[in-house]
């Protein structure tokens, strides 16, 4: 487990994190979510010790990094993808970790091989792209075959392909056992790969827990409800004041704020003819929005 306790972390005037407290519990994935410069990375610096906190503590199985007796079979990052000697070929970079770490050549060539990158081993970093440079990021954070995954945006320039590698790759890693932190901005990938959620804004916890809980609460979905007297329906579900908006001008309520079971109990209750009650769940996309709407530091038109 990750234990972030009271994590506040300041450059200067900038408060990164601010008293943040969160856990990533062991044989999840745990997607980290935020808007920009929220403090993900700021977070994830600092369970790696790059960064120190200012105050609080993230601890790595009740220790920090520097504690940990080998970090590289503990600990896998993803932090920067472009965190090369531009001038070393993708293998003399892997060659260069690995020995330092005391890893052999096979190693690199197994990994070579599993992040796609086998025939591009013995080109220079530099004229990577983005994806390769993500692969080549990924290919390293798994070298010392380690326990706890950080990933910082591992999709961000990955084709289709590197998607869904990234992701079966994560929730494999998660089915036997290991434990993965990862960002991404994209809100279906999140919802197909993570399944825990930590969000923040402005270096602080907006909320925290399994994803079930975001997109499947009543606060969170819709019932979708159909038949021939709508206005009857409207009426019979006023006592429980939900808000519902009919849909065009066709025979559909969209009611909100209360479970399906409700909504039909009152209905059969009113012994009203329904065709349709389905419950729709929000997106991810949808929640986080909701979630950080106020927290949003950059916004399309100007800063807040
Ligand atoms: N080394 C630094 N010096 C000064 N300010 C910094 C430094 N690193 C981060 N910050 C600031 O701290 C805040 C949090 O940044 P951070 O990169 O952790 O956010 P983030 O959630 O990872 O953002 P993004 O989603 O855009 O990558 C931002 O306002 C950023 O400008």
């Amino acid at each position: 487990m990750i234990t972030i306790e009271n994590l506040t972390k300041r450059y200067g005037k900038k408060t990164a994190t601010d008293h943040l407290s969160f856990t990533v519990p062991s044989g999840q994935v745990t997607g980290f979510l935020g808007p920009n410069g929220s403090g993900k990375s700021t977070t994830m610096r600092c369970i790696v010790g790059l960064d120190n906190p200012t105050e609080g503590h993230a601890l790595i199985k009740g220790v920090p990094y520097s504690q940990l007796r080998s970090p590289m079979t503990a600990v896998g990052a993803l932090l920067d993808a472009k965190a090369f000697h531009p001038a070393r070929t993708a293998r003399q970079h892997l060659n260069v970790v690995a020995a330092t770490h005391g890893f052999g050549k096979k190693r690199v060539d197994e990994l070579l091989e599993m992040t796609g990158i086998a025939e591009v081993a013995n080109k220079k970093v530099k004229g990577f792209s983005l994806g390769m440079g993500q692969r080549l990021g990924i290919a390293t954070a798994l070298l010392g075959s380690p326990e706890y995954l950080l990933l910082d945006e591992p999709v961000n320039g990955l084709d289709p392909d590197g998607v869904r590698w990234v992701r079966d790759l994560v929730k494999n890693h998660a089915q036997i056992g290991g434990t993965v932190l990862i960002s991404s901005h994209l809100m279906s990938e999140m919802a197909m790969t993570a399944t825990n959620l930590v969000v923040i804004g402005n270096g602080r916890l907006i909320a925290s827990g399994p994803i079930k809980q975001f997109t499947e609460s009543a606060g969170h979905s819709t019932v979708r409800v159909a038949g021939p007297d709508l206005a009857a329906i409207g009426e019979s579900l006023a006592q429980m004041q939900p808000r519902h908006d009919r849909i065009d001008d066709r025979d559909v309520l969209l009611v909100s704020g209360v479970p399906a079971s409700q909504v039909g109990h009152a209905l059969h209750q009113a012994g009203l003819e329904i065709h349709e009650l389905t419950t729709i769940h929000s997106s991810l996309e949808d929640v986080f929005m909701e979630l950080t709407g106020e927290s949003v530091e950059f916004r399309a038109g100007g800063n807040r």
